[in-house]
């Protein structure tokens, strides 16, 4: 009698450039999971892990991997231990999605899941999110990003509803050409169908999952890492080589007019903005999650838990920037420690002009509810 066969989790990667929108999709997974147990391991680039904070799942099963890209981890020791915990049949897990960090090389991601000894685990394949509104601007500074797209499984084209249709349908022939076989489907806020993700008998094109990274081509890739002026793929040519955060944190509010006055000067250079903001007297009752992917903005309130200390918490990424000034510009935008309210409540018109619209507010309030969820749950 044959012995019988460990059981195996499918890992999912999920990776996409700064913003793209992994969380938005990851947290839409978490939603509409419909029984499916998924446990999550989150990759930060920043010291504050903003994304583990908005992502809300079972409790238990998302771990954080915070602080610098997973695809240099030197020992991949760290993984192995998550992967370890989340595969005890006490979890009772039926899929495993590490959100890689915007940053991440991908194929280094699925080559340390190729090459782990877990019996535990199953590489489920590569999902990329391409940000459809920045995609073109995003190519032409990192060309490299192309070979992130031939590497995927499952392409989503995301944040469509920012783009005109004759626009979709050209990134969609761009994105399907660079991704080879891989399905390119397109997506509004990250919403696809979960089975997409965790069942691929039922993916568009049929394609099984994993298909495009060979073990050949992963050994290939490691060879190249070891002599760095192989092709231009080494460490030094990661996408997060050029890249640098920037934490801040304070206990005393932002005065809504000087922070919004920061954010309208940001530099060039400066890409993704994420965090919490407090604005004490420009409202009492609420945080707000703040958003920045290239010149796009948005904040979304939600109230304060009860009890819960109230800190401005922003991570900053960008390539060329000016960590010292950064930080100097925004301790610059604390409030006096008694503002004139009425004057305070003005400058808030400032921040709500980057609140989604009522059209939009079934999704501030999911992205406020994910909020909610994993504040409790810390
Ligand atoms: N308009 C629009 N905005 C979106 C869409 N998907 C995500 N967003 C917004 O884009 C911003 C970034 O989304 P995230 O999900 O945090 O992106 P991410 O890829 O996890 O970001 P990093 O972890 O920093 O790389 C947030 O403000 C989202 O609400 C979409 O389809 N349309």
């Amino acid at each position: 009698m044959p012995p019988p066969r460990t059981p195996q989790i499918p890992v999912v990667v999920l990776a996409g450039f700064l913003g793209s929108g992994k969380t938005t999709l990851l947290n839409h997974l978490l939603r509409n999971r419909a029984g499916t147990r998924i446990g999550v391991i989150v990759n930060d680039f920043g010291a504050i892990e903003i994304d583990a904070m908005t992502v809300s799942g079972q409790v238990g099963s998302t771990v954080s991997l915070g602080n610098g890209c997973l695809c240099c981890a030197v020992d991949a020791s760290e993984l192995d231990t998550f992967l370890e915990t989340l595969t005890r049949p006490s979890a009772r897990l039926d899929v495993i999605v590490i959100e890689a960090s915007g940053l991440a090389e991908p194929q280094e991601l699925v080559r340390m899941l190729l090459a782990s000894d877990n019996p535990h685990i199953l590489y489920g394949g590569l999902v990329e999110v391409v940000d459809a509104a920045e995609f073109d601007a995003t190519r032409q500074r990192h060309p490299e990003l192309d070979r992130h797209l031939a590497v995927a499984d499952l392409v989503v084209l995301n944040k469509t509803d920012r783009v005109g249709e004759d626009e979709r349908e050209r990134l969609r022939a761009t994105v399907a050409e660079l991704s080879g076989p891989a399905a390119v489907i397109s997506a509004e806020h990250g919403r696809i169908d979960p089975e997409l993700l965790f069942d691929p008998a039922l993916r568009p094109d049929g394609e099984e999952m994993a298909g495009q990274l060979s073990f050949e081509d992963l050994l290939r890739q490691e060879e190249c890492d070891e002599h760095e002026e192989c092709d231009g793929h080494g460490h030094a040519d990661h996408l997060h080589a050029a890249y640098e955060s920037v934490d801040f944190t304070a206990d005393v509010p932002m005065d809504p007019r000087r922070f919004m006055a920061f954010l309208d000067s940001r530099p060039e250079g400066l890409y993704r903005i994420k965090g919490f903001v407090d604005f004490g007297a420009g409202d009492r009752d609420n945080s707000y999650a703040l958003h920045a992917v290239g010149r796009f903005l948005r904040f979304v309130p939600r109230p304060w838990a009860r009890g819960e200390q109230r800190l401005t918490q922003l991570v900053m990424i960008g390539a060329g920037i000016d960590a010292d000034a950064l930080t100097a510009g925004l301790a610059a935008c604390r409030a006096e420690p008694e503002p004139d309210a009425a004057d305070t409540e003005r400058a808030m018109w400032g921040v709500l002009r980057y609140v989604p619209e009522p059209a939009r507010e079934g999704d501030a309030e999911a992205d406020a509810a994910d909020v909610q969820e994993a504040a409790v749950e810390a």
